[in-house]
């Protein structure tokens, strides 16, 4: 036997090479990095080297088809009408898949002449950012595909959700790449080869957590970037959506050439690029993503998240509309403010609310379908949801006309602005119309099956299903005529092939094989069994049913398509009001959820103030009181200028006692706060916070080759280098994975620089009790502490936040709650005495050098180029002197 033959040949032009698979390998050759699945009639067939990957990856059998030059082909096959679930566990897998269609009828190809072979051709690379099929998209999740450019110093992420049309770009400072990325969390990021050298966008590309795809340098250079996307847009110039910075139209121009490559030329529908620069928004990056758990938790799932644990939407595009809301918050209070007004709006209206989230339940994806069908992907239901998004927005439009009406102030502009889109045009209302009076209620998956435009709404459909319907009539009036004609006891039946005809048993049928060349019987077939006739009646009737029907099916595909144009054109405008109702959605859902958990309006201003009363976690609360237990709110008062209160706290107090709780409750009251989403506390007041940053217990990033204490060490550079007076920053245990001394060095030096340099707003937990001794030495530290209670040698958590320092961890209790052995509790408390005796016979804390004014740094010795450069006067220089100087210079220069 022949060894399988697992990579196609170069050329397709071979000798001996079949018709068919000189074609395979012509389309195998434009996707050499994909799957490819090859339609062959009602599969798609996958050979070589696709065949065996996707036959280990699906379970599918592997089998052989004929041989290529003299060796075995391998081959697999995937039935049609089952494929997107083979795609979506193909591309889960990281594979890409190029699907190639048949591109016209066999019966086509076959006027060209007996051996023609169908026309074949890709249509589409599926990739997982380029999906848009509900079957392989998260429903209350968004899809993206994003690209990564840096230009000049620059850099900028562009994003599209291909699902819903819309298209962001955001430039930024180099190091706020992987903040700016990672909030946009996509599943795809496009970057051009040459940034993998790149260390910052190597780090930013890694945290991003989507699958990386390196595309030629050449994609991303301005000019022909420009030019793509002008194309993708088919505007002349881009500059009427906006003047972008150069790595804006990089970023933009690799999505463009993705999309032409994976949509093979099928442009989609797009919303001009919404522009916002970093700085509109509070930058989290992505190991405070993770350590908070805002959208994911650390295990990856929504369940158990921030957002998982407020979302109260009705509709999917309402929760992914709130998932982008609180994974890209605020930084301008006005806007922020106007969020704000929008939930409160809302929150004071009840029996509207309700009204709302009512109508907004029946309403589908609408912005998905649109897509779809916009891309020549959808089907009759992807109508049906346009049909009741339209009749929702009506409907709205209505609730909200006979409310708003009475107040004297009308709704805030965040909801006005929503209202407004919810008004349908002339032509989303002809659309409407059309589709109300054209589209039956339950409706087939797909186009090719017909029985979706309903009877009445096109007088030719209708003539040509009631000949259809008639004829069929007929023929079962020509089944009694032939029982009585001939005595054999026919029936009439249908298959592909012979199309109607009359079958009888062999024996009932003998006398007509007697009968004589006058008999109207023709025979057909004769099976084992049974043998089957025709009359020339019944032919003529199957060729007009025959006709009759593929007429109708013609007319209902071209009623589909016309259909489908009317949401290709308006498909812009259905995205902005599929924009309105998920705005609606969360706006009314964040009220929803304020109202159930009593959450208030925060004071969000541009001072420098956190000042938060009886504040509460919002996933701990949960959990805690689903638990039958009540939850302990705490204050946490900082302030930024340190006139009012401190700027730093260090939170002390036993294991378990619930120091990691508090730091990422005040973390995420400020995330909800500039989400534009009520706070669960008594009431808060918040200076804007530019930049988060959150360390609570890193772990290994053994992936990446760091240990638990690099990873924290990396982290932390990270905060000392970016944090600002208008940050926030919470840090749980900042040097615990090291030898103590080492590590209480880390911690006192970083909370020192953190309170002098940064003057950053910052709680600062930590198991050494001595940092507590910084609130005597600096001006701005206050020492809070988790309150715990020894009672009857047990340990009491109360979850108190007070002033002051703890001043014990208690570890050995916690041990022995937990259910160590009670020996080796005994053992640690003996060891614990000692060495606590020991503390105290060598000294005190105060003798460590960490209490000596830290001495100023010695100036670096200067370096040759350092004299050079002193030594030169720009003014007294000539312009050819300059230019000497400045070859002088470089050959100075360490290279
Ligand atoms: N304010 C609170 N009210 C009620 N229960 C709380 C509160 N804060 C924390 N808890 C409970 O205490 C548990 C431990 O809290 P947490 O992990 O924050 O403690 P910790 O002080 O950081 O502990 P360690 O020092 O061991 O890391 C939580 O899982 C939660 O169940």
């Amino acid at each position: 036997m022949n060894a399988p033959l697992t990579h196609p040949p170069k050329t397709a032009a071979e000798p001996g090479v079949t018709p068919v698979m000189a074609q395979f390998l012509e389309a195998k050759a434009k996707a050499t990095d994909a799957i490819l699945f090859f339609r062959m009639g009602d599969f798609y067939e996958l050979f070589f080297d696709d065949a065996v990957q996707a036959s280990a990856a699906l379970g599918l059998a592997l089998t052989k088809r004929g041989k290529h030059l003299g060796e075995d082909i391998p081959m697999a096959g995937v039935p049609v009408h089952a494929m997107e679930g083979y795609l979506a566990r193909l591309i889960r897998q990281g594979f890409r898949v190029a699907v190639c269609e048949q591109m016209e009828d066999p019966s086509e190809a076959k006027k060209r002449g007996s051996k023609a072979v169908v026309r074949r051709d890709i249509v589409r690379v599926v990739t997982p950012g380029t999906l848009t099929e509900d079957a392989l998209l998260d429903a209350r999740g968004a899809n993206r595909l994003a690209a990564v450019a840096i230009r000049k110093g620059r850099a900028a992420v562009a994003v599209v959700e291909l699902s819903a049309g819309a298209v962001d770009v955001v430039a930024c400072a180099l190091k706020d790449l992987g903040a700016t990325l990672a909030a946009f969390r996509p599943s795809e990021v496009l970057v051009p080869d040459r940034l993998f050298s790149d260390p910052e966008a190597k780090a930013a590309l890694d945290g991003s957590g989507g699958v990386v795809q390196a595309l030629p340098q050449a994609q991303a250079e301005p000019v022909g970037a420009r030019a793509r996307v002008e194309r993708l847009y088919g505007v002349a110039v881009l500059d009427g959506f906006g003047a972008f910075e150069e790595a804006e139209v990089s970023a933009l121009g690799l999505i463009a050439a993705y999309l032409e490559t994976t949509q093979a030329g099928r442009i989609p529908v797009l919303s001009p690029p919404r522009r916002s620069g970093e700085a509109g928004f509070l930058a989290i990056d992505p190991a405070t993503r993770l350590s908070l758990e805002i959208d994911r938790t650390q295990r990856g799932e929504r369940e158990g998240s921030l957002l998982s644990v407020i979302d109260r939407t009705v509709t999917a595009a309402g929760a992914r509309a709130l998932g982008e809301r609180i994974a890209r918050p605020r930084r301008d209070p006005v806007q922020i403010n106007h969020g704000l007004d929008a939930v409160e709006w809302l929150l004071e209206r009840r029996d509207l609310r309700r009204d709302l989230r009512s109508s907004l339940r029946a309403c589908p994806d609408l912005a998905r379908a649109a897509s779809r069908l916009a891309l020549g992907r959808g089907g009759p239901r992807d109508l049906a949801a346009i049909r009741a998004g339209l009749s929702t927005a009506q409907t709205l439009s209505a609730l909200f006309a006979s409310t708003t009406r009475e107040p004297i102030a009308g709704p805030p502009e965040r909801i006005g602005s929503c209202l407004d889109q919810l008004a349908l045009d002339p032509a989303l209302g002809h659309l409407l119309g059309d589709l109300v009076d054209g589209l039956v209620e339950e409706l087939p998956h797909l186009v090719r099956d017909g029985g979706y435009v309903r009877p009445g709404h096109r007088p030719e459909l209708d003539a040509a299903r009631t000949l259809r319907d008639d004829s069929r009539k007929v023929v079962a009036e020509l089944e009694a005529r032939a029982i009585s004609q001939s005595g054999v006891a026919f029936k009439v039946r249908h298959n592909a092939v012979l199309g109607y005809f009359l079958e009888a048993s062999a024996k009932a049928a003998e006398p007509l094989f007697r009968a004589g060349p006058d008999s109207p019987f023709i025979h057909r077939q004769t099976l084992a069994n049974q043998v089957r006739f025709t009359t020339v009646e019944l032919s003529e009737l199957d060729a007009k049913i025959s006709q009759a029907g593929h007429r109708a099916l013609a007319l209902e595909a071209e009623t589909f398509e016309a259909w489908r144009r009317a949401v290709e054109s308006l498909a812009l405008k259905l995205q902005t009001l599929a924009e309105a109702l998920a705005e609606l959605d969360a706006n009314a859902a964040l009220a929803e959820w304020a109202e159930e958990v009593g959450a208030v309006r925060p004071v969000v201003d541009s001072s420098l103030g956190f000042m938060v009363e009886a504040g509460r976690h919002p996933v701990v609360e949960a959990a805690v009181k689903a638990a039958g237990d009540p939850y302990t709110p705490n204050p946490c008062r900082l302030d930024g200028s340190g006139v009012g209160c401190a700027r730093l706290a260090i939170v002390t107090g036993p294991n378990m006692a619930g120091k990691s709780t508090f730091l990422r409750q005040n973390a995420l009251l400020v995330i909800l706060a500039q989400a534009g989403a009520f706070v669960p506390a008594a009431s808060m007041r918040l200076g804007v916070v530019d930049r988060l940053f959150s360390r609570v217990g890193a772990g290994d990033d053994l992936a990446r080759g760091r240990s638990t204490f690099m990873t924290e060490m990396v982290e932390t550079a990270a905060i000392l280098t970016q944090a600002t007076e208008r940050s926030f920053v919470v840090l749980d245990e900042i040097g615990r994975g090291t030898a103590t001394y080492d590590g209480l060095a880390i911690a006192w030096a970083v909370a020192e620089a953190l309170h002098d340099v940064n003057r950053t707003r910052t709680l600062f937990a930590t198991h050494y009790h001595e940092l507590a001794r910084l609130e005597d030495r600096l001006d701005h530290v206050c020492n809070l502490s988790m309150r715990a209670r020894e009672w009857n040698g047990d340990l009491v958590f109360l979850h108190e936040a007070a002033p002051g320092a703890a001043d014990r961890s208690y570890g050995v209790q916690v041990a022995r709650l937990a259910g160590v052995p009670p020996p080796v509790v005994a053992r640690a408390k003996s060891v614990l005495a000692r060495l606590e005796g020991e503390k105290a016979a060598h000294g005190r804390l105060d003798d460590l050098p960490l209490f000596a004014v830290a001495e100023p740094a010695a100036p670096p010795p200067l370096s040759a180029l350092d004299v050079a450069l002193s030594e030169l006067d720009p003014d007294a220089l000539s312009p050819r002197e300059a230019l000497e100087a400045l070859y002088r210079l470089k050959q100075i220069a360490p290279s």
